[in-house]
């Protein structure tokens, strides 16, 4: 008997958005099905397809896909490889397109209309959509619509992706157009097979020529200069003020992480501490008013109490995301990267690390060559992603005084911008070790990266996306966070004590017990058993640790029951080496169990988790050792 798979599709159309990277696919496909796909002015950043719903005026339902982008039909890298497979009708549970929106961006027609002819050979409907018109516009650019839709014998349609109704023509193309009869919009021929390698230089050959032809019939065949980025990147990029002026900029974002929230720092942590005299003045001395205010109202008032951090680090890594300078500090790490075996491609992937370890894994997929990719998802977990903020800062304020160095710097963005340089610099290392052991021959690669041109961030944008980050924080604290706290609270809560026991309930408790085991493996590294009970839970998500710290501390406090703040707390009971100590474990140790099951998805198979997980546990130990030892060594024992 043979086997076989039956696939059952939703009934409505398809339509693939395709174009080259950074053109503004994902833009016009958040405009279109209303979703918030991630926009950033950089290739490469959309590496997975991704599905949402237009319902037309016509009153017909539509599926969009939007795809990652691409130079050309023959696939380089893992994402440009989804493209092609969607396109060619093999990607696994999705049907062919039945129509192609051949997204285009108006500053740069002579690339982007390589992959319209390409697009045109695969015989799908293909329907051109020319966005970035505005900045067309204010450049001056005179695009006759009319003639490129006749040279290239297909509609043409304009937009606008960053404008609430740029997407508008389109939606009325797709109202009024006539969907039993696709084929009649499409001049496209079906021969085209990606097979054939040699067929495909002879096409981009005389692809090339075609462009050339169309841009020369449009008047378009002269290269019109971007003055104003030419003019920024003179200076942003110049060898010696480059790289002056990107460490700066990052040391000032590090400095404002901490001098400017303060304020809503303050204001958090005086509505949870007015919330828990309300809990303990209505409620009677029960188990419900432990849960609640030592339990709850601790653990979580301990955790969004960073949230300000958090999303004053975001601002600004949006700022760069959106303006156009990341791919230049890519460029201007280049040389750095190449030294210790990785190229500048790598810099995307490691710099989406910082907001989280998973999608800076995923954006992996778009470095071509296999062992650079495993190298950096091997690392990318070393750079410090949000959830350890709210670590870092716990323990900066508990022991770094709020002081000011000379030139009025902070001393405690100092402190959190030596940190954020420690991963970067572990990651290098292990990275220039992975080279030394990689049978492969070390090569360097030249760089081929494209630099968009500056755009202006636009506030709203702005607004939304740091609004999506607070509310992806906010659940995390709703949801892993509760559920963890809530958990740990009744592990320290049960078994209550003997009679007449004289130390603090907790430490008759499960979790005690467990702790007092753990402690001794970590007393070597200075962390007494409060803080081992809390990196069991830790595992499930960094910042789990700080909301743990403050239920055990909350339920082993002798003041029952207010909820006290966890900063004085420790900063009287631990000694600065174990504070070190456990700054330096947090640098590396791998304690988030998704990032982990998203490297086994990215690497097919558990045997680069297990390392992984192995290196970095086993380093963080080290460094949390040696650290604690020099600590101890200089008396801040
Ligand atoms: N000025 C202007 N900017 C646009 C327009 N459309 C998109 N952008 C900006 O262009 C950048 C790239 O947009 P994306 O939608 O991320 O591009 P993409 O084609 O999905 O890119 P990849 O996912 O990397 O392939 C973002 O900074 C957008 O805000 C437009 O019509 N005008
Ligand atoms: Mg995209």
């Amino acid at each position: 008997m043979s086997e076989s798979t039956v696939h059952f599709f939703p009934s409505e159309p398809l339509v693939a958005l395709l174009g080259n990277p950074n053109c503004g696919k994902t833009a016009l496909f958040n405009l279109l099905t209303g979703s918030r796909q991630k926009v950033a002015n950089y290739s490469g950043v959309t590496v997975e397809r991704k599905e949402g719903r237009l319902l037309l005026e016509s009153g017909k339902n539509i599926r969009i896909l939007d795809l990652p982008g691409a130079y050309s039909l023959y696939p380089r890298s893992l994402d440009e490889r989804v493209t092609c497979n969607v396109l060619l009708g093999r990607a696994e549970g999705e049907k062919r397109p039945d129509l192609v929106l051949c997204i285009l961006s108006a500053m740069n027609l002579r690339r982007n209309l390589r992959l319209v002819l390409a697009a045109q050979r695969l015989g799908l409907p293909c329907v051109v959509v020319l966005n970035m018109l505005d900045i067309a516009k204010r450049q001056g650019l005179q695009i006759d619509i009319a003639a490129l839709s006749k040279e290239l014998g297909l509609p043409v349609i304009t937009s606008v992706g960053i404008q609430s109704n740029g997407a508008d023509d389109i939606k009325k193309f797709l109202s009024e157009l006539d969907w039993r009869n696709l084929n009649n919009i499409s001049t496209g021929t079906s021969d085209a097979t990606l097979e054939n390698v040699a067929s495909h230089i002879a096409h981009a050959e005389s692809d090339n020529v075609q462009v050339q032809r169309i841009l020369q019939n449009l008047g378009l065949d002269q290269i019109i200069p971007d003055q104003l980025s030419d003019r920024l990147d003179s200076v942003l990029l110049h060898p010696v003020f480059g790289p002056i002026i990107l460490v700066a900029l990052l040391f000032c974002i590090f400095q404002a992480v901490f001098s400017w929230a303060t304020v809503p720092m303050e204001l958090i942590k005086t509505s949870v501490e007015y919330l828990g005299a309300q809990i303990t003045e209505v409620l009677p001395n029960s188990w419900l008013r432990s849960l609640l205010i030592n339990g709850i109202l601790a653990g979580l008032g301990g955790v969004v109490i960073f949230l300000p951090q958090i999303l004053i680090l975001f601002f600004f890594i949006l700022l760069l995301e959106e303006s156009g300078y990341l791919p230049r500090a890519a460029y201007l790490l280049d040389r750095v990267m190449g030294s210790v075996g990785l190229s500048g491609r790598s810099f995307i992937p490691l710099l989406s690390s910082f907001a989280c370890a998973i999608p800076g894994i995923m954006a992996t997929r778009s470095i071509s060559n296999a062992r650079d990719r495993l190298v950096t998802i091997l690392i990318a977990p070393m750079m410090t992603c949000s959830a350890r903020l709210p670590v870092y800062a716990l323990l900066i304020s508990a022991f770094i005084p709020e002081q000011k160095l000379w030139a009025g710097i902070d001393l405690q963005g100092l402190v959190l911008f030596l940190l954020y340089l420690a991963g970067i610099f572990g990651a290098m290392a292990v990275a220039w070790i992975l080279k030394r052991f990689t049978s492969e021959q070390f090569r360097m690669n030249a760089l081929m990266m494209e630099l968009p041109s500056y755009h202006l961030p636009r506030l709203g944008n702005l607004a939304i996306s740091l609004w999506q980050r607070a509310e992806i924080f906010l659940r995390r604290v709703g949801g892993i966070i509760l559920i963890m706290t809530v958990g740990l609270w009744a592990l320290s809560s049960f078994p209550l004590p003997p009679e007449g026991a004289t130390l603090s309930p907790i430490q008759y408790s499960f979790a005690g017990m467990l702790g007092q085991a753990l402690a001794h493996v970590f007393s070597p590294i200075g962390f007494n058993w409060e803080i081992s009970i809390a990196l069991v839970p830790g595992m499930a998500a960094r910042e789990v640790v700080v909301s743990s710290l403050a239920t055990v501390y909350a339920l082993s406090s002798s003041s029952a029951d207010a909820a006290e703040a966890l900063v004085p707390l420790i900063s009287s009971t631990w000694s600065l080496a174990t504070a070190l100590s456990l700054l330096a474990w947090f640098v590396f140790a791998p304690q988030c169990l998704s990032t982990i099951a998203a490297v086994k998805r990215e690497t097919g198979g558990w045997k680069i988790p297990v390392i992984m997980l192995s290196y970095l546990f086993g380093l963080a130990y080290i460094a949390s050792f040696i650290t604690y030892r020099i600590a101890i060594f200089f008396n801040l024992g």
